[in-house]
Protein backbone atom coordinates (compact mmCIF):
# COMPACT_ATOMS: atom_id res chain seq x y z
CA UNK A 1 0.00 0.00 0.00
CA UNK A 2 1.48 3.48 -1.32
CA UNK A 3 0.86 6.58 0.89
CA UNK A 4 -1.05 9.48 -1.27
CA UNK A 5 1.64 12.07 -1.99
CA UNK A 6 0.40 15.30 -3.05
CA UNK A 7 4.06 16.13 -4.15
CA UNK A 8 3.73 13.16 -7.16
CA UNK A 9 1.86 16.32 -8.90
CA UNK A 10 3.76 18.78 -10.93
CA UNK A 11 2.08 21.39 -13.35
CA UNK A 12 3.38 22.54 -17.17
CA UNK A 13 4.02 25.99 -17.54
CA UNK A 14 1.98 27.82 -20.08
CA UNK A 15 1.70 30.64 -22.35
CA UNK A 16 -0.92 32.90 -22.55
CA UNK A 17 -0.84 35.24 -25.21
CA UNK A 18 -3.30 38.59 -25.50
CA UNK A 19 -3.61 39.81 -28.81
CA UNK A 20 -6.04 42.70 -29.68
CA UNK A 21 -5.61 45.53 -32.08
CA UNK A 22 -3.17 48.27 -30.88
CA UNK A 23 -4.49 50.35 -27.79
CA UNK A 24 -7.80 47.78 -27.08
CA UNK A 25 -5.72 47.59 -23.56
CA UNK A 26 -3.86 44.12 -23.83
CA UNK A 27 -0.66 45.55 -22.29
CA UNK A 28 -2.73 47.11 -19.17
CA UNK A 29 -5.05 44.13 -18.65
CA UNK A 30 -1.26 42.26 -18.65
CA UNK A 31 0.37 44.45 -16.22
CA UNK A 32 -2.88 44.25 -13.64
CA UNK A 33 -2.77 40.34 -13.76
CA UNK A 34 1.35 40.51 -13.42
CA UNK A 35 0.12 42.73 -10.23
CA UNK A 36 -2.13 39.65 -8.71
CA UNK A 37 -0.45 37.01 -10.01
CA UNK A 38 3.21 36.16 -8.90
CA UNK A 39 3.24 32.65 -10.63
CA UNK A 40 3.11 34.27 -14.15
CA UNK A 41 6.30 36.08 -15.75
CA UNK A 42 6.26 38.55 -18.38
CA UNK A 43 7.87 37.97 -21.81
CA UNK A 44 9.83 40.81 -22.63
CA UNK A 45 10.44 41.25 -25.99
CA UNK A 46 12.93 42.51 -28.34
CA UNK A 47 11.79 45.32 -31.36
CA UNK A 48 13.16 48.05 -33.46
CA UNK A 49 10.68 50.55 -32.91
CA UNK A 50 12.07 53.72 -31.20
CA UNK A 51 11.60 54.31 -27.27
CA UNK A 52 7.99 55.68 -26.08
CA UNK A 53 8.44 58.96 -23.35
CA UNK A 54 8.17 56.68 -20.26
CA UNK A 55 9.71 53.17 -21.20
CA UNK A 56 11.99 51.40 -19.55
CA UNK A 57 14.73 49.10 -21.61
CA UNK A 58 14.15 45.74 -20.31
CA UNK A 59 11.00 46.56 -18.59
CA UNK A 60 8.73 47.67 -21.73
CA UNK A 61 11.42 46.60 -24.07
CA UNK A 62 14.85 45.43 -25.33
CA UNK A 63 15.05 47.97 -27.96
CA UNK A 64 17.50 46.51 -30.83
CA UNK A 65 18.75 48.09 -34.14
CA UNK A 66 17.54 46.14 -36.98
CA UNK A 67 20.86 44.14 -37.66
CA UNK A 68 20.74 42.63 -33.95
CA UNK A 69 17.20 41.80 -34.73
CA UNK A 70 18.14 39.63 -37.82
CA UNK A 71 20.91 37.88 -36.54
CA UNK A 72 18.51 37.26 -33.65
CA UNK A 73 16.00 35.59 -35.79
CA UNK A 74 19.13 34.07 -38.23
CA UNK A 75 20.34 31.95 -35.09
CA UNK A 76 17.09 31.14 -34.00
CA UNK A 77 17.35 32.87 -30.51
CA UNK A 78 13.28 33.97 -31.53
CA UNK A 79 10.91 31.85 -30.41
CA UNK A 80 8.05 33.88 -32.70
CA UNK A 81 8.88 37.40 -34.62
CA UNK A 82 6.73 39.48 -36.90
CA UNK A 83 7.07 42.60 -39.09
CA UNK A 84 4.41 44.80 -36.75
CA UNK A 85 3.07 48.51 -37.98
CA UNK A 86 6.68 48.45 -40.06
CA UNK A 87 8.96 47.60 -36.92
CA UNK A 88 10.47 44.48 -36.07
CA UNK A 89 8.93 42.50 -32.53
CA UNK A 90 10.19 39.01 -31.64
CA UNK A 91 10.05 37.09 -28.17
CA UNK A 92 13.97 36.09 -27.05
CA UNK A 93 13.76 32.42 -26.81
CA UNK A 94 15.79 31.55 -23.77
CA UNK A 95 14.06 33.56 -20.88
CA UNK A 96 10.38 31.99 -21.95
CA UNK A 97 12.19 28.43 -22.42
CA UNK A 98 13.77 28.91 -18.71
CA UNK A 99 10.31 30.07 -17.24
CA UNK A 100 8.51 26.84 -18.75
CA UNK A 101 11.44 24.76 -17.53
CA UNK A 102 11.07 25.99 -14.18
CA UNK A 103 6.78 25.33 -13.99
CA UNK A 104 6.44 29.20 -14.29
CA UNK A 105 3.50 30.54 -16.72
CA UNK A 106 4.63 33.31 -19.20
CA UNK A 107 2.39 36.06 -20.76
CA UNK A 108 3.36 37.38 -23.77
CA UNK A 109 1.69 41.06 -25.58
CA UNK A 110 1.73 40.01 -29.33
CA UNK A 111 0.17 40.27 -32.34
CA UNK A 112 -2.26 37.42 -34.39
CA UNK A 113 1.14 36.28 -36.33
CA UNK A 114 3.00 35.59 -33.17
CA UNK A 115 0.38 33.99 -31.51
CA UNK A 116 -0.02 31.84 -34.83
CA UNK A 117 3.97 30.73 -34.64
CA UNK A 118 3.12 29.83 -30.93
CA UNK A 119 0.85 28.23 -31.73
CA UNK A 120 2.49 26.04 -34.78
CA UNK A 121 5.41 24.97 -32.70
CA UNK A 122 3.53 24.49 -28.88
CA UNK A 123 -0.32 23.99 -29.12
CA UNK A 124 -0.46 22.12 -25.74
CA UNK A 125 1.51 24.87 -23.97
CA UNK A 126 -0.84 27.69 -25.48
CA UNK A 127 -3.50 29.58 -24.34
CA UNK A 128 -4.90 32.80 -26.47
CA UNK A 129 -6.94 35.46 -25.55
CA UNK A 130 -8.06 38.12 -27.60
CA UNK A 131 -9.05 41.38 -26.68
CA UNK A 132 -11.51 43.61 -28.25
CA UNK A 133 -12.82 46.95 -28.29
CA UNK A 134 -16.03 47.80 -26.99
CA UNK A 135 -16.18 50.52 -29.67
CA UNK A 136 -14.27 52.05 -32.68
CA UNK A 137 -13.92 55.31 -31.61
CA UNK A 138 -13.35 54.33 -27.98
CA UNK A 139 -10.54 52.38 -29.96
CA UNK A 140 -9.20 55.55 -31.16
CA UNK A 141 -9.59 57.39 -27.84
CA UNK A 142 -7.93 54.87 -26.33
CA UNK A 143 -4.53 55.28 -28.93
CA UNK A 144 -5.02 58.74 -28.83
CA UNK A 145 -5.37 58.92 -24.78
CA UNK A 146 -2.35 56.93 -24.48
CA UNK A 147 -0.36 60.39 -25.86
CA UNK A 148 2.81 58.77 -27.05
CA UNK A 149 2.26 58.48 -30.64
CA UNK A 150 1.73 60.85 -33.58
CA UNK A 151 -1.00 61.37 -35.88
CA UNK A 152 0.16 59.39 -38.38
CA UNK A 153 1.32 56.42 -36.00
CA UNK A 154 -2.51 56.31 -34.80
CA UNK A 155 -3.78 56.56 -38.09
CA UNK A 156 -1.58 53.67 -39.09
CA UNK A 157 -2.80 51.66 -36.25
CA UNK A 158 -6.81 52.02 -37.09
CA UNK A 159 -6.12 51.68 -41.00
CA UNK A 160 -4.49 48.16 -39.74
CA UNK A 161 -7.04 47.01 -36.64
CA UNK A 162 -9.86 45.64 -38.76
CA UNK A 163 -7.47 43.26 -40.13
CA UNK A 164 -5.97 42.27 -36.98
CA UNK A 165 -9.37 41.97 -35.43
CA UNK A 166 -10.13 39.18 -38.47
CA UNK A 167 -7.79 37.30 -35.99
CA UNK A 168 -10.50 37.00 -33.17
CA UNK A 169 -11.61 32.99 -34.23
CA UNK A 170 -8.17 31.91 -34.19
CA UNK A 171 -7.82 32.10 -30.43
CA UNK A 172 -9.39 30.29 -27.21
CA UNK A 173 -11.26 33.29 -25.51
CA UNK A 174 -12.39 36.24 -26.47
CA UNK A 175 -12.92 39.31 -24.08
CA UNK A 176 -14.56 42.93 -24.81
CA UNK A 177 -12.18 45.44 -22.76
CA UNK A 178 -15.09 47.37 -21.40
CA UNK A 179 -13.93 48.01 -17.85
CA UNK A 180 -9.91 47.33 -17.08
CA UNK A 181 -10.74 45.71 -13.69
CA UNK A 182 -13.43 43.24 -14.89
CA UNK A 183 -11.11 42.16 -17.98
CA UNK A 184 -8.50 41.64 -15.83
CA UNK A 185 -10.74 39.38 -13.61
CA UNK A 186 -11.70 37.57 -16.64
CA UNK A 187 -7.99 36.75 -17.87
CA UNK A 188 -7.35 35.82 -14.52
CA UNK A 189 -10.28 32.77 -14.30
CA UNK A 190 -8.82 31.57 -17.63
CA UNK A 191 -5.20 31.23 -16.07
CA UNK A 192 -7.07 29.09 -13.00
CA UNK A 193 -8.73 26.92 -15.23
CA UNK A 194 -5.97 26.49 -17.46
CA UNK A 195 -3.46 25.65 -14.81
CA UNK A 196 -5.63 22.64 -13.85
CA UNK A 197 -5.82 21.28 -16.97
CA UNK A 198 -5.22 17.39 -16.75
CA UNK A 199 -2.85 17.52 -19.23
CA UNK A 200 -0.79 20.49 -17.68
CA UNK A 201 -0.72 18.41 -14.27
CA UNK A 202 2.34 16.00 -14.90
CA UNK A 203 2.65 12.98 -12.59
CA UNK A 204 -1.12 12.90 -11.93
CA UNK A 205 -1.47 9.37 -12.85
CA UNK A 206 0.97 8.35 -10.24
CA UNK A 207 -0.50 10.55 -7.68
CA UNK A 208 -4.03 9.01 -8.66
CA UNK A 209 -2.75 5.16 -8.35
CA UNK A 210 -1.50 6.55 -5.08
CA UNK A 211 -5.13 6.97 -4.33
CA UNK A 212 -6.44 4.12 -5.46
CA UNK A 213 -3.33 1.65 -3.77
CA UNK A 214 -5.00 2.59 -0.67
CA UNK A 215 -8.03 2.18 -1.23
N1 LIG B 1 -10.90 49.24 -20.18
C1 LIG B 1 -10.30 50.41 -20.43
N2 LIG B 1 -10.98 51.57 -20.28
C2 LIG B 1 -10.38 52.75 -20.52
N3 LIG B 1 -9.08 52.89 -20.94
C3 LIG B 1 -8.37 51.76 -21.11
C4 LIG B 1 -8.93 50.47 -20.88
N4 LIG B 1 -7.96 49.55 -21.13
C5 LIG B 1 -6.86 50.23 -21.52
N5 LIG B 1 -7.10 51.57 -21.50
C6 LIG B 1 -6.17 52.64 -21.88
O1 LIG B 1 -6.04 52.58 -23.30
C7 LIG B 1 -4.71 52.92 -23.69
C8 LIG B 1 -4.13 51.79 -24.55
O2 LIG B 1 -3.95 50.64 -23.72
P1 LIG B 1 -2.71 49.65 -23.91
O3 LIG B 1 -1.43 50.41 -24.08
O4 LIG B 1 -2.80 48.67 -22.80
O5 LIG B 1 -3.13 48.99 -25.30
P2 LIG B 1 -2.40 47.82 -26.14
O6 LIG B 1 -3.46 46.96 -26.67
O7 LIG B 1 -1.37 47.17 -25.31
O8 LIG B 1 -1.71 48.65 -27.30
P3 LIG B 1 -0.40 48.28 -28.18
O9 LIG B 1 -0.77 47.10 -28.99
O10 LIG B 1 -0.20 49.49 -29.02
O11 LIG B 1 0.75 48.01 -27.27
C9 LIG B 1 -3.93 53.17 -22.41
O12 LIG B 1 -3.86 54.57 -22.18
C10 LIG B 1 -4.76 52.50 -21.32
O13 LIG B 1 -4.65 53.13 -20.07
N1 LIG C 1 4.60 39.00 -32.97
C1 LIG C 1 4.94 39.87 -32.01
N2 LIG C 1 4.21 41.00 -31.85
C2 LIG C 1 4.56 41.82 -30.86
C3 LIG C 1 5.62 41.55 -29.98
N3 LIG C 1 5.71 42.57 -29.09
C4 LIG C 1 4.73 43.41 -29.38
N4 LIG C 1 4.03 42.98 -30.46
C5 LIG C 1 2.90 43.61 -31.15
O1 LIG C 1 3.32 44.85 -31.68
C6 LIG C 1 2.24 45.76 -31.61
C7 LIG C 1 2.74 47.15 -31.42
O2 LIG C 1 3.32 47.28 -30.16
P1 LIG C 1 3.75 48.72 -29.61
O3 LIG C 1 4.45 48.47 -28.32
O4 LIG C 1 4.61 49.33 -30.66
O5 LIG C 1 2.45 49.48 -29.42
C8 LIG C 1 1.40 45.30 -30.41
O6 LIG C 1 0.03 45.48 -30.71
C9 LIG C 1 1.74 43.85 -30.26
O7 LIG C 1 0.65 43.08 -30.73
C10 LIG C 1 6.37 40.35 -30.19
O8 LIG C 1 7.34 40.01 -29.48
N5 LIG C 1 5.99 39.56 -31.21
Amino acid sequence: MAATNTSLIHRRGLMLVLSSPSGAGKTTIARGLLERDPGITMSVSVTTRAMRPGEAEGLDYYFIDQQRFDRMAETGDLLEHARVFGNCYGTPRVAVEDALGAGRDVLFAIDWQGAQQLAQNARDDLVSVFVLPPTVSELERRLRGRGQDSEEVIANRMAKASNEISHWPEYDYVIVNHDVDESIAAVESILRAERLRRRRQVGLPEFVRSIQDTL
